[in-house]
């Protein structure tokens, strides 16, 4: 488990001091995976150097299973530190050795000998997906293949906890589900708790459990995926959910518009068609998508809504779980639920 309690952290700017960090607070479940979430410069990386023990705060402290690592120098920070692996967000890899010898490297460091030594890099490459490439030099992979190599190589010292910084940056679409795979593999299989930095909300979506969103310094929202979808309010929610392009004007030729966002299979496969059939309306959807948060399907979409019983129906949706927002101007809309 990851505990960060109130942690703070200036650096001298040029004109003035940065605040990097200020007051965070944050609570990782051991084996969890928790993405930290914000613009460029806002702490992503800083928070993940202080959890990693390679940054002091200037206050606060980060626990570490329960540990506080706030006084610890010596050997015993080099030990604790041993627990925390860290996937740098361009790592490098031995370009002359093998995947397999990437991989044995913190093994060896740690004086791992021969046949434990073989046996830990074999399993670390069937989790990365990588026994069929053991042979090959890194300059022979794709770059998701590169990082996964460098992601296995994080691993092999049986951490306890994974800070991955950007785990699929500059890392094509299509290669991406596979670093993440990892990723999600270490977790489950591992037991490791993952805290990951990202801007891609693809990754939050596909991986995380829990996410931050950090501003400037502040950490100004968190909560698992799920629960922040469903709160209407949340700046990480607008940024997961679907966007819903379509033009009010394309609202005008229905009794109601709304927009509603559904989570899970039962909400987003039966409840608008249950409702139209239930009062007798015509529901059309107008906007928006589907999407996936780990296995649970989430829909927002823009419905339009025809019929005398229109607002009944959009009050049901919402007794339903649904969040039903209506849109403040636009033809005869009016608040439902
Ligand atoms: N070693 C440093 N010296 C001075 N300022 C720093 C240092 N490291 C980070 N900063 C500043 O602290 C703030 C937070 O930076 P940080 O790299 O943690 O943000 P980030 O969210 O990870 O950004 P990005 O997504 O661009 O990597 C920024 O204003 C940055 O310029």
């Amino acid at each position: 488990m990851i505990t960060v309690e109130n942690l703070t952290k200036s650096y001298t700017g040029a004109a003035a001091p940065v605040h990097a960090l200020r007051d965070v607070n944050v609570e990782v479940p051991a084996g969890a995976l928790f993405g930290v979430v914000g613009p460029a410069g806002s702490g992503k990386s800083t928070l993940a150097r202080c959890i990693a023990l390679q940054e002091k705060p200037d206050r606060g402290v980060v626990r570490l299973d329960g540990l506080s690592t706030a006084g610890l120098e010596g050997r015993r920070l080099r030990e604790v530190r041993r627990q925390v692996a860290v996937l740098d967000a361009q790592p490098v890899l031995h370009a002359e050795r093998t995947v397999a010898g990437n991989v044995a490297v913190p093994l060896e460091q740690l004086g791992v000998e021969g046949p434990q030594r073989r046996s830990r890099v074999g399993r670390l490459l069937d989790l990365a997906g990588l026994t069929q490439r053991a042979a090959l030099r890194p300059s022979e992979l794709t770059p998701g293949q590169r990082r996964r190599v460098a992601l296995a190589r994080s691993l092999a010292a049986a951490p306890a906890v994974l800070l991955a910084d950007d785990p699929t940056g500059g890392i094509a679409a299509e290669e991406s589900g596979g670093v993440l795979t990892v990723l999600d593999r270490a977790r489950a299989e591992l037991g490791v708790t993952v805290l990951l930095t990202t801007q891609d909300g693809a990754t939050v979506r596909r991986v995380c459990d829990g996410v931050g969103l950090l501003d400037n310094g502040r950490l100004v929202e968190q909560g698992t995926v799920l629960e922040l979808l469903a709160d209407p309010s949340s700046r990480i929610a607008r940024s997961l959910l679907p966007a819903i392009d379509t033009p009010r004007s394309q609202s005008a030729g229905y009794d109601r518009s709304a927009d509603v966002v559904l989570i899970g299979f039962a909400a987003v496969g039966a409840l608008l068609p249950e409702a139209s059939a239930r009062f007798d309306v015509e529901l059309a959807t107008i906007g928006g998508g589907l999407t996936r948060v780990g296995d649970t399907p989430v829909a927002r979409f823009r419905i339009g809504v025809n019929g005398t019983q229109a607002d009944t129906a959009l009050a049901w949706i919402a007794d339903r779980g649904a969040h039903v927002v209506q849109p403040k101007e636009g033809p005869k809309s009016v608040v439902a639920a």
